[in-house]
Formats: structure tokens, sequence, C-alpha cells
């Protein structure tokens, strides 16, 4: 943060270790504060943030808050967001995390003043390596878009949008994207345990192989186009596997399968 702000995550789980363990990591650190009702993750919480103040609170924790991250799962976002209300006069800037859940319906709950960004992140910014979607409601002035941004980026990178149905086409694709690169990963090691593979050496190629190939394009200045075209000599290997995946039209199923979640996406937001 670039002056010191002060963080309220409600919500102590998976994410807000995460996002609560970047944001502490930062040059100039925030002053953090966790609610969480469960006491189990509340020791949790304080054992892994000594320097946090871990509540069961969500208005105390929120009622001195200039961030107020909302980090609960969608299903109780209505009534933690109604609750939190009566906390949120000094109009702290709102960040959701919450999948699904529009800025409108958020702007109704939380009483239709408050600035509110939502974020569409995904798993992998539980390693720092996310991929963050961000929109924000007119009342986000620049210094809040700042710090939503540094906040996400925290944990890996950061796109903003300036429609929030696009928000719908990141679920789509690097929301939902790590089950597709997983299942990937599944398939490869089945396969590799068809041909012969122990399947924990299977499984281990797979995980590195999708690593490397991950790592090697966000390094090169080369698309991903050529970089599969140099790994695929004329009448090799690459070819005969590739020549599959086309007969089997892998890039039109790809489509089809996001155009499912976007158009889930459309469907859970009430849209
Ligand atoms: N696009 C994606 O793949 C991802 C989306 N998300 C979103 O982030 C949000 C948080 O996800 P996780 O951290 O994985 O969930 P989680 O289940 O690990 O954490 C939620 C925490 O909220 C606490 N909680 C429950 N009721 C509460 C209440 N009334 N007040 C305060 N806290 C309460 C729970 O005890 C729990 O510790 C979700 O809304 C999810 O949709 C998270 C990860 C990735
Ligand atoms: O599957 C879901 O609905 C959520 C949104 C993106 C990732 N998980």
């Amino acid at each position: 943060m670039t002056q010191a702000i002060t963080v309220a995550f409600i919500g102590g789980g998976n994410m807000t270790v995460s996002l609560a363990g970047g944001v502490s990591g930062d040059a100039a650190s925030p002053r953090v504060i966790i609610s969480e009702p469960k006491a189990e993750q509340r020791e949790r919480l304080a054992r892994l943030f000594p320097a946090a103040q871990i509540v069961a609170d969500n208005a105390l924790a929120a009622a001195e808050a200039d961030v107020v991250v909302l980090a609960v799962k969608p299903q109780v976002m209505q009534v933690v967001a109604e609750g939190l209300r009566p906390a949120l006069a000094r109009k702290p800037l709102i960040l959701s995390i919450a999948a699904g859940v529009t800025v409108a319906r958020l702007d109704a709950w939380l009483g239709g003043v408050q600035p509110v960004v939502r974020a569409m992140p995904n798993t992998p910014a539980l390693v720092g390596s996310g991929a963050t979607g961000l929109f924000a409601n007119a009342r986000v002035d620049e210094r809040q878009r700042g710090i939503a941004e540094r906040i996400m980026r925290s944990v890996g990178l950061v796109q903003w949008f300036d429609v929030e149905s696009q928000l719908d086409a990141v679920t789509a694709l690097s929301g939902s994207g790590p089950a597709y690169v997983f299942l990937l990963m599944e398939a490869l090691e089945t396969g590799g345990a068809t041909l012969g593979l122990a399947p924990e050496v299977a499984r281990v190629l797979a995980l590195q192989t999708v690593f490397g190939a991950a790592k090697l394009a966000l390094e090169s200045d080369d698309s991903p186009a050529t970089l599969r075209e140099r790994v695929t000599s004329p009448g090799g290997t690459t070819q005969a596997a590739l020549q599959v995946f086309e007969d089997g039209e892998l890039r039109e199923l790809v489509s089809r399968a996001m155009q499912a979640a976007a158009q889930r996406a459309r469907e859970l937001a009430g849209d």
C-alpha cells in the first residue's frame, strides 16, 4: 500500500489467507483485520498473521476499515452485506471476490451508496499466481482503484474491465480455467499410465509439462501457436497427436465449454 490503510477481510477462509499474506508482504503493508465466525479458523489466522487483528464480529472489523474485502461464499453474501450496512458510514471501498455476485446486487444489499469493486479471481491466487478480472462502479475513485488493484496484484495478475458483463467471459476463461487445465493433467496422467508408465511417474511428468509449457509461453515473445509449431517436427510424434486433437475438434469443444460457463455465469448472476 502507498500509505498505512486498514483492510478488513470479512470471511477468513482460503482466499483471505492468500490475500492477507499477499498484502502483508507489500512494501508499506496495511493494518489487517479479519472477521471469521469459526473459532478454530480464528486461531489458525492468529498463528498465520500475528500482526493482524482477528475478530468474530463483521461490523467491528468493517467499522474502522478503509477497504472491506468481502471474502465469504456467494450464498451468504446477502446476509453478510446487509449486516454490514450500519458499519459502513465512513464509505470504505468494498472489494468483493465472490463469484457471480453482481455490483448491482451488492449495491442494493449495501444501501446503494458505497464504492464497490467486483473481482473475479481464480484459485491459483492461493499460490500467488492468480489471474483476476476487476470491475468498479462509478463511485470508486482513482485512489481506490489503485488500492483494489494492489490488493489483487499481491496474489497475481490483474486486468480491469469497463463493462461488468465481461466478467462472465473472464469467469469462463480464467475463473473456471484452472479446472480445464486440471482435467488436461488428469487426461495426460491416465494416457501415460495407459502407455505403461507408473501412475505417479505419469502424474509428475504431466504436471511438470503443463507448468513448463506455461512458463515458456509466459517468458517467450512468441505466441502459443509459434511455440506449438516449434515442438512439432514434420511427420513426427507431436504432429500425429495434434492431428487427433484437430480431428476431434478440440478448439471447437473448448469454445463450446466456455460458452456454457459464460451462460451459467449469466444465469447465476440473475441476468
Ligand atoms: N473464481 C474462483 O475460482 C474463486 C472464487 N472465490 C470466491 O472467493 C470467496 C471466498 O472463497 P474461499 O476463501 O475459497 O471460501 P472459504 O469457504 O475458504 O472461506 C469463507 C469463510 O467465510 C466464513 N464465513 C461464513 N459465514 C460467514 C459470515 N456470516 N461472516 C463472516 N465470515 C463467514 C467461513 O467460516 C469461511 O472461513 C467465495 O465467494 C468464492 O466465490 C475464491 C476462490 C477462487
Ligand atoms: O464454478 C464456479 O461457479 C466458480 C466460478 C469460477 C470458478 N468457480
